[in-house]
């Protein structure tokens, strides 16, 4: 395995359990979300506030194109998946794998979505965007692991079991 890379919902645990799973398998462990806020002096929310969604977004794909790992997890932020030039470099250089969990379990980890600093447009819902990107992370995995009712040891456990096997 050259790469893994999580994508998935915002606080469904791709920082989390993307770490612990770098451990496990004596992996080097990259958070892009990190990366962004170095390069920019600024935290993401503040970055989507001074320069938009679109503004945010382009930084997004930039980085994440550029990302030169080997044998590392990447964790990427949530709206990774709009960004197409940093998609496709991820497919290139490693196994994506989409944590999922249910719309009512990001909901309730969710509790400030705003501060959090989540690519939410005016008017739109946290259930308009878990609908509008769920398709977008089944058209990147390679790997699907569910963490419903599961605590985070349990679906970091699933999360190797599932490398290994693939
Ligand atoms: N079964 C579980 N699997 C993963 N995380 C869990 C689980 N149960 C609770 N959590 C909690 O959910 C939160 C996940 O947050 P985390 O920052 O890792 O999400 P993320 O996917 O990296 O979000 P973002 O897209 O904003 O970067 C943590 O506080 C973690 O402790
Ligand atoms: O899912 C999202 O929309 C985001 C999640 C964060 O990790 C950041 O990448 C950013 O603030 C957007
Ligand atoms: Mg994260």
């Amino acid at each position: 395995m050259e790469n893994i890379i999580f994508i998935g919902m915002p606080a469904v645990g791709k920082s989390t359990v993307g770490v612990v799973v770098a451990k496990r398998l004596g992996y080097q462990f990259m958070d892009t979300d990190l990366l962004i806020q170095e390069e920019e002096g600024n935290l993401l929310r503040e970055i989507i506030e001074e320069k938009g969604i679109v503004g945010f977004l382009e930084i997004e794909d930039r980085v994440n194109a550029r990302v030169e790992v080997h044998n590392t997890v990447i964790s990427p932020g949530g709206s990774v998946v709009y960004c197409e030039n940093a998609m496709k470099h991820y497919k290139e250089i490693g196994t994506v794998v989409y944590l999922m969990a249910s719309y009512e379990t990001i909901n309730k980890r969710l509790k400030s979505a705003k501060n959090r600093g989540v690519v939410l447009r005016d008017g739109q819902t946290l259930k308009d965007l878990y609908d509008e990107r769920v398709p977008l992370f089944e058209r990147y995995a390679d790997l699907t692991v569910c963490e419903d009712g599961l605590k985070l040891e349990d679906t970091i456990d699933k999360v190797i079991e599932a490398l290994q096997s693939a």
